[in-house]
């Protein structure tokens, strides 16, 4: 199933810049980790935001669930989802 995931981030402005970088390192590996699994389809930075628009793979809701959860960035970011389904005008084959 393919949802598209709206993340935007923010970081409490008295953050030491220490501890941010270090969760900012650890979402960076897993969600690089996603990427190479296949999960997290695409990952687009929104222009002049601290925010990203991504597409995800998974089995079902509760995986997403379970995916955005254990992102290290979640307590700091308000999040919106949407399913997604093939739109029949789509030439791509592998869009489901
Ligand atoms: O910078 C962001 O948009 C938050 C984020 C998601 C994955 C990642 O590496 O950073």
């Amino acid at each position: 199933m393919l949802f598209k995931v709206e993340m935007k981030v923010n970081l409490p402005h008295d953050m030491p810049a220490e501890v941010a970088a270090e969760i900012k390192a650890r979402e960076k590996a897993y969600a690089q980790e996603l990427q190479t699994q296949g999960k997290w389809r695409h990952l687009w930075r929104v222009a002049g935001s601290y925010a990203n628009v991504s597409i995800f793979d998974v089995a079902d809701n509760a995986e997403l669930q379970d995916l955005i959860s254990n992102l290290p960035l979640f307590p700091y970011m308000d999040i919106q989802v949407a399913p997604l389904c093939r739109h029949p005008s789509s030439i791509h084959q592998d869009d489901r």
